[in-house]
């Protein structure tokens, strides 16, 4: 169950409800007029009547470190005793990251961390500061906006990453979550006898785009990691139109002539 313990942003409660929906996970809210604390314990009560055995909360962030803010988290600290307390980083932040998980680590108390907007920084600097500020492991990192871009956090293949090796296990792992080996079978046939068709190609950029954003993909494969944001930006545009000028087509066999 999802607890929405963030009551000072307006949107963050909706945002959470969403994501719940798109997940299946149901999300439990008092709306904003009850203190964190009391939400988060009345949440863990409301799973006990329901066998539910894991609730996530998400509390407030700031990008400052607020004295308020960390009073409230050892309240909710306090209410319920989590297994873990995750600090969320943003990878953009660079040194500023260094700061905050010292706080955090140093008032609170934290099991690890959840570094996101990986995608943005492939240097892995504010990987490198968790570790040694904090000497708690990362978990999870964020590679994009979307579910499937959030991951488990593997230090080596981080490092591969980092060094422009790419990340072929991870790429190999995503592949196999998204595409059937039936499909790959029936696939390699019809390259093989050469019926791979316009349909076919739709249906591999299809699974491509299953597998995460492109910047995510195409970071796993190693001797890429020199492609540039715009570079990528422009892609992901030539293939929106290809994809339409596809869906404009009307089905049949053609023959072309390239004399
Ligand atoms: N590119 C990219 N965007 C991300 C990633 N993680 C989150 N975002 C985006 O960053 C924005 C902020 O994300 P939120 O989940 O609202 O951040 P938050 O930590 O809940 O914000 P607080 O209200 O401060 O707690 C959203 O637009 C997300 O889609 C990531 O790994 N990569």
């Amino acid at each position: 169950m999802l607890v929405a313990a963030d009551v000072y942003r307006p949107a963050a409660i909706d945002q959470l409800t969403v994501l719940g929906e798109q997940v299946g996970v149901p999300v439990y809210s008092e709306g904003t007029a009850v203190k964190p604390a009391e939400i988060t314990k009345n949440a863990v009560e409301e799973a006990k009547r329901n066998n539910i055995d894991a609730i996530v909360v998400d509390t407030a962030g700031r990008l400052q470190i607020d004295k308020t803010m960390m009073v409230e988290l050892k309240e909710v600290k306090k209410a319920v005793n989590p297994t873990e307390i995750l600090l969320v980083v943003d990878a953009m932040t660079g040194q500023e990251a260094a700061a905050l998980v010292t706080t955090f680590n140093i008032e609170i108390g934290i099991s690890g961390a959840i570094l996101t907007k990986l995608d943005g920084d492939s240097r892995g600097g504010a990987a490198l500061s968790v570790k040694e500020v904090s000497g708690k492991p990362i978990k999870f990192v964020g590679r994009g906006e979307r579910m499937e871009d959030l991951e488990l956090f593997y230090p080596d293949r981080m490092a591969q990453r980092v060094l422009g090796m790419g990340d072929v296990l991870s790429f190999v792992e995503k592949a196999q979550e998204v595409v059937r080996q039936e499909d790959t079978m029936e696939l390699q046939k019809k390259i093989m006898s050469a019926k791979f068709d316009f349909n076919d190609f739709l249906k591999q950029t299809q699974n491509v785009a299953k597998m995460g954003s492109m910047s995510r993909v195409i970071g796993m494969i190693p001797g890429m990691n020199k492609v540039t944001p715009a570079q990528i930006r422009e892609a992901e545009k030539r293939l929106a139109f290809v994809e339409s000028m596809i869906n404009a087509m009307t089905a049949g066999t053609f023959l072309l002539n390239f004399r």
